[in-house]
């Protein structure tokens, strides 16, 4: 049980960070936040009564995209946040799991019309969904000073199972879209042309897919990190930060 003086001291650190970003920072954070949690619950809301609506997750894909494609490219603003500084974390950590998430809805789902309605992309969908929803939540109600504990617990217990299967749901996808790549040539340069450069699309997507085994592991032992300094109190020292 955690102490009325600890409960002090943490409440007197978070007092210290938020005038350190200063009231606008806090108001604009407060805002994104709100907007993000809302913009995710819509989506989950528009998924469950398509389901129960037509009974398949055909078509699912297409009726969500617009909102989808907002809300994922509006995450773009959290490098921002960290590039100025009124968000403590790491630009290199955040600019990979953005970027591989905008990359995945504009360069494989979006431009792949064939793929869509493959079961793996129900998975990240349902994963991204419900780690955003979690995610943002957390971090609204944290600026504001009334952090309930499941949601805190959530944030920083579900992730454990939910990256995993996010990132097999993605690299499926990705899979499924090799062969429409390789037929259609899509994205692709060949020679010659006026650059004189030579790009195969496909070939990209297998390095991307490889790409996942250095870099995944990395974000994930930067969240238990975070779980243990969130949930435990550990003091972790971030070699990227
Ligand atoms: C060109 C193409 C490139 C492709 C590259 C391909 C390779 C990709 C390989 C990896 C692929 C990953 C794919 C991802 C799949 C999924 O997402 S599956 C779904 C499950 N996902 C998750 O669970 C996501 C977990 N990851 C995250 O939460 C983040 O994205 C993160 C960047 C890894 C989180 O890190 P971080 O922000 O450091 O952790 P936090 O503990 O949440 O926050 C740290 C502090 O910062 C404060 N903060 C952060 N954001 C905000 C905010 N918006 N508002 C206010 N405050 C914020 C937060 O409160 C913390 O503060 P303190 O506690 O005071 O330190």
């Amino acid at each position: 049980m955690a102490s009325s003086d600890d409960e002090g001291a943490v409440e007197e650190k978070e007092n210290a960070k938020k005038k350190t970003i200063g009231p606008l920072a806090t108001a604009w954070l407060t805002f994104y936040n709100i907007a993000m949690t809302t913009g995710w619950l819509v989506l989950a809301i528009a998924m469950i009564r398509f389901y129960m609506e037509k009974g398949t997750h055909k078509g699912l894909y297409r009726s969500i995209q617009k909102t989808l494609n907002f809300f994922q490219t509006f995450a773009l603003l959290e490098l921002v946040h960290c590039a100025l500084g009124i968000v403590h974390t790491s630009v290199l950590v955040t600019g990979v799991q953005v970027s591989s998430r905008i990359f995945m809805v504009w360069f494989i789902t979006n431009s792949i019309k064939q793929i869509q309605s493959v079961d793996s992309v129900l998975v990240f969908l349902i994963v991204w969904t419900v780690t955003e929803i979690t995610r943002y939540s957390y971090y609204t109600f944290k600026l504001l000073n009334h952090l309930p504990y499941f949601i805190k617990w959530a944030r920083y217990n579900l992730f454990i199972v939910l990256y995993p299967v996010g990132v097999v749901g993605e690299l499926l996808t990705i899979y499924a879209a090799l062969p429409y790549v390789r037929k259609s040539g899509m994205y692709s340069l060949r020679l010659p042309n006026k650059y004189n450069v030579s790009f195969d699309y496909y070939y990209f997507l297998i390095i991307i897919m490889c790409s996942y085994i250095p870099l995944f592991p990395q974000l994930y032992f930067h969240m238990l990190r975070q779980r243990r300094k969130v949930l435990h109190g550990e003091v972790i020292v971030e070699k990227d930060e």
